[in-house]
């Protein structure tokens, strides 16, 4: 068995001391490939499991290890997209979509030296597999929400990331479109399967894209079930008005309401660091 790209181990996070309990006694393995959606109800803790992968936050006790290390600055690429795609609005969509190769190594040493023009190909290849095919030279404010959505993807992906982490990304958008980009997060998925953790409030959207749901108890949070998703790839919009898909975001449905209501009082085990 290979050895998980995620792997937290009974972790707590408080925020500041004596401050708020947002995960506890929270353990989540996640091996190389899947597509993990993380859903639960309002405040659970989701985005501080995205923060605490990204390395962005530590737990305050309990174990975290990502692609092997304890830390998981440089241990894999991560891609990261939001929301809100925040762009640079002084610069052309091109140039923030090719952000992550100026920082990250090991592209940040040959966008310096001679490879920015090919950057810039792979940069128009990835928009318009996106469809924003000569969208390139086009400033942020000139692009509608969802052609935002699409090149932050595109940002996200562009450092062909192992791990791919998506925080509730198109929860700003129609449904027309939302699902629509949908259909382009499978296909980008199945291309190059990277690993992607995805924290949805949107439980269709986890059916159809997720291998794997978990279903987080209210804050203080932890897993309180895992399921797998086996419906076939790739998954179509008529696939999710079949009764076992509708049956599947139901029985979410019901599980995130149990937990709503049936808040899990948990008393942290190990000593706490206190999360900044
Ligand atoms: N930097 C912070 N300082 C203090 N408290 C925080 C901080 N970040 C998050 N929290 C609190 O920790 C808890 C978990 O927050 P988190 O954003 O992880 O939840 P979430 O499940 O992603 O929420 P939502 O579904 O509403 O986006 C919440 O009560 C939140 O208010």
């Amino acid at each position: 068995m290979t050895s998980p790209i995620i792997d937290l181990a009974d972790v707590t996070v408080r925020y500041g001391a004596n401050g708020t309990l947002a995960l506890s006694s929270t353990d989540l393995r996640i091996e190389q490939g899947e597509f993990v959606a993380l859903v639960g109800p309002s405040g659970c803790g989701k985005s501080t499991i995205l923060k605490l992968v990204a390395g962005l936050l530590q737990p305050s006790s309990g174990g975290l290890i990502v692609a092997g290390r304890e830390s998981p600055a440089g241990a894999v690429r991560i891609g990261l997209a939001f929301q809100n795609p925040t762009m640079m609005p002084w610069l052309n969509i091109r140039d923030n979509v090719m952000i992550p190769l100026k920082i990250v190594e090991p592209f940040r040493q040959d966008y310096a030296r001679k490879k920015r023009g090919e950057y810039a190909e792979r940069a128009e290849a990835l928009l318009a597999q996106v469809g924003l095919a000569g969208m390139g030279d086009k400033r942020p404010w000139q692009l509608s929400g969802g052609m935002l959505q699409r090149a932050s993807l595109c940002r996200a992906l562009i450092h062909e990331p192992q791990l791919l982490l998506l925080d509730e990304p198109f929860g700003a958008l129609d449904s027309f479109t939302r699902e629509e980009l949908w259909s382009l997060t499978q296909q980008l998925w199945l291309d190059k399967k990277p690993t992607v953790l995805l924290v949805t409030h949107d439980l269709r959207e986890a059916a159809y894209l997720a291998t794997r749901i978990c279903v987080m108890t209210s804050r203080p949070g932890r897993i309180l079930e895992d399921r797998a998703v086996d419906f076939p790839r790739p998954r179509t919009l008529e696939m999710s008005y079949a009764p076992e898909f509708a049956s599947l975001v139901q029985a979410l449905r019901m599980r995130i309401a149990e937990a709503r209501t049936a808040p899990v009082a948990l008393v942290p085990t190990q000593p706490e660091k206190v999360a900044a």
